[in-house]
């Protein structure tokens, strides 16, 4: 499936020093993984980590759920080691950390070749060059990372993530200009799953593609809030025969609903409808 296409609702991180949680995302229904030798891995794990990670890798066994290795800053004693490794991986992306300029990406491209990237946008430096690393060639996706940008701009948890708005959006401008997937930042309290709903209608609602998550127990939630519902399908589909009917009579917008559909709305109907078949495409090849 193309990469732009393809469903991105549910994007599970697994510490790559966790052999039992590489096996169990072998059978969880997610769309895509984050095998990750940064943050979720101790220093005295790295090494280690990254052969577990490699012999994962070439078992196999995840199926069509789109692999992402997320390396160590080029600036740590095991960056270059990483990205050398992630080359042979066959990974489908490599995942660069703390991406502050093109400049980041740059460096990493001169290693791993034409392996696209994707950039974890985490940092105020980052946030103001948005747009610079969304336009870099080999950028393919951004994740947010919820975590480290709050310890940088120190600020408070909100359930409403009012603090960091003007960051997401940033992000969500960038990304959406170059075409790039994004998906949103963890939820850390990986119990509460209610308030994770609460969360992924956010960033559902604010246009992100999906969200990254940190314990199988959130798979559900947020392969739910990222699907178009029943509604949202019936509605797509009512819309776009309602307006090919006015179109047939050479009319340019119809009423669904009491509101108006025009020719912007069935593309955003015919993407609804693209979305919900991509998404039954991965549920019948899993
Ligand atoms: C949070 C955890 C440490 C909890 O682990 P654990 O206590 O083992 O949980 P459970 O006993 O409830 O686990 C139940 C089963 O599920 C498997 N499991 C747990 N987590 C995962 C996972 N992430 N992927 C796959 N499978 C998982 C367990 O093995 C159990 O399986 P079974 O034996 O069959 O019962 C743990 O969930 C964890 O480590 N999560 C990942 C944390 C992580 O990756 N953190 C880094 C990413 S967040 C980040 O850095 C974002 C960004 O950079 C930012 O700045 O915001
Ligand atoms: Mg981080």
């Amino acid at each position: 499936m193309d990469q732009r296409q393809r469903p991105y609702r549910s994007v599970l991180y697994i510490p790559a020093s966790r052999e039992r949680a590489l096996e169990k995302a072998r059978t969880l229904p997610v769309d895509a993984i984050i095998f990750d030798l940064e943050d979720a891995v101790s220093a005295d794990e790295k090494d280690a980590a990254r052969e577990t990670l490699k012999s994962a890798l070439a078992q196999g066994g995840y199926g069509n759920r789109f692999r992402i290795v997320r390396i160590n800053g080029l600036d740590t004693p095991w960056g270059r080691a990483d990205a050398e490794a992630v080359r042979e991986m066959g990974a489908d992306v490599v995942l660069v950390p703390k991406v502050g300029s093109a400049t980041d990406v740059d460096a990493v491209a001169a290693i791993t070749g034409d392996l696209p990237i994707w950039a974890m946008m985490e940092t105020p430096r980052g946030m103001l060059n948005a747009a610079q690393i969304a336009a870099h060639p080999l950028m393919a996706g951004f994740v947010m990372g919820t975590n480290d940008l709050a310890k940088e701009l120190q600020t408070n948890f909100r359930p409403d993530r009012e603090p960091l708005l003007t960051s997401l959006g940033l992000c969500l401008l960038a990304a959406k200009a170059e075409g790039l997937i994004i998906v949103d930042g963890v939820y850390n309290a990986f119990k509460d799953v209610d308030g994770l709903a609460v969360e992924c209608q956010q960033g559902r609602d604010m246009g992100f593609d999906g969200k990254t998550l940190i314990h199988p127990a959130q798979v559900e939630v947020a392969n739910t809030a990222f699907a178009p519902s029943d509604g949202d399908i019936d509605l797509a589909r009512r819309q776009i025969a309602a307006f090919d009917e006015v179109h047939a009579q050479g009319q340019g917008v119809a009423v669904v609903d009491g509101k108006i559909v025009e020719n912007l709305h069935v593309a955003t109907a015919r993407e609804i409808l693209a979305k919900a078949e991509a998404i039954q495409v991965m549920q019948a090849e899993s």
